[in-house]
C-alpha cells in the first residue's frame, strides 16, 4: 500500500526548473531513498512535499489526502516530520526544550491558558515534559537533557531533531542528508538507528543523503534525480549498476568506450 504519491511534480525558480513533472510512489513502512548529484532538485523535492514551496504542476498525496494548497504546519499536523540539511535547533534553549517545542504544536491549551498556567496547561506541559524524555531515551539523548543544544556533538545534534520530528508522531519521517558531516561510528549507527525506528515506530522513512554506502545498505527503493527529473527508480542493485545514474554522477565519458 503506498502512503506517498507524487504525481507530475513540478517547480520552477525563473527560468530554473528544479523539479520537472516527477512522479514517485512510496510504499507504506518502507525506507526509500532519494538521491542524485548537487542541484538536482531533492531538497527542492522535500520542500514541496512539506508544504514549504506549492508545486507550479502536480500533486502530492499523503494516503488519499491531497496536500497541495496546506501550509507546512498543517502539513505536519497530517503525519510528515523532517529533518534539515543544515540542522536546525534553537541553540540557546535545553535538548528537552527542543524535542518539547514540537510537542507544543500538538497541545491544546491555547493562548488563554498559557497566559494564566491554568491546571490543563500544567498538566499538558509535564505530560509534554515526560514524552519528550521519552524521546530523548529514544535516541539516547537522555542524560544530556539539561544541556544546551549547541553544547552538543554533531552527531547527538542530528540524533536531537530525529527526536524532535518523533516526538510529532509522524506517519512518514524526512530526513535531509542525515549522515551529513558524521564519522564513520556514527554513520554506522545511524543506519543501525535508522532501521530500529522503522521496526519499532511503524513509520515511512524517505532520505536524502549522498553517502552511498548507507543508501545501499539502507534502502528499499531508489529514486535518483538529475537536473529535477527523475532518471531511475529501483532496488540497490538495479540503481548500482544504471548506466543513467553511473553518466549523471560521473560524467558521459566515464560511461562510453573510449
Ligand atoms: N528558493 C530558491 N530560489 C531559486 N533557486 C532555488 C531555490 N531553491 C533551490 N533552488 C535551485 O534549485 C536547484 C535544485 O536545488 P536543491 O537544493 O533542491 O538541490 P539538491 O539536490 O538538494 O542539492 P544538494 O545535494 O546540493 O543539496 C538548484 O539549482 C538550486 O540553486
Amino acid at each position: 500500500m503506498s502512503i506517498l504519491t507524487v504525481s507530475n511534480l513540478t517547480k520552477q525558480f525563473g527560468g530554473l526548473v528544479a523539479v520537472n513533472s516527477v512522479d514517485i510512489t512510496v510504499e507504506k513502512g518502507s525506507i526509500t531513498a532519494v538521491i542524485g548529484p548537487n542541484g538536482a532538485g531533492k531538497t527542492t523535492f522535500f520542500n514541496l512535499i512539506t508544504g514549504v514551496y506549492q508545486p507550479d504542476k502536480g500533486n502530492v498525496q499523503l494516503g488519499s489526502t491531497s496536500l497541495i494548497g496546506k501550509k507546512p504546519h498543517d502539513i505536519a499536523r497530517q503525519g510528515i516530520a523532517r529533518t534539515f540539511q543544515n540542522i536546525r535547533l534553537f541553540s540557546n534553549i535545553t535538548v528537552l526544550e527542543n524535542v518539547m517545542v514540537g510537542l507544543h504544536k500538538q497541545l491544546r491549551a491555547g493562548l488563554v491558558g498559557t497566559l494564566f498556567q491554568t491546571k490543563t496547561i500544567r498538566e499538558e506541559e509535564k505530560r509534554a515534559q515526560e514524552e519528550a524524555y521519552h524521546w530523548l531515551e529514544y535516541v539516547g539523548l537522555a542524560k544530556h537533557l539539561n544541556e544546551d543544544a549547541q553544547n552538543l556533538s554533531y552527531g547527538a545534534q542530528r540524533r536531537l531533531e530525529i527526536a524532535r520530528a518523533l516526538a510529532t508522531k509522524p506517519k512518514l519521517l524526512l530526513l535531509d542528508e542525515p549522515a551529513a558531516g558524521m564519522n564513520p561510528r556514527e554513520t554506522r549507527e545511524l543506519t543501525e538507528f535508522i532501521h530500529r525506528m522503522r521496526e519499532d515506530l511503524d513509520v515511512t522513512i524517505v532520505l536524502i543523503e549522498h553517502d552511498m554506502r548507507l543508501v545501499m545498505e539502507i534502502s528499499e527503493q531508489i529514486f535518483v534525480l538529475d537536473h529535477g527529473e527523475k532518471i531511475a527508480e529501483g532496488k540497490p542493485a538495479e540503481i548500482r549498476n544504471n548506466v543513467k545514474v553511473i553518466e549523471a554522477y560521473l560524467g558521459k565519458s566515464a560511461v562510453t568506450p573510449a
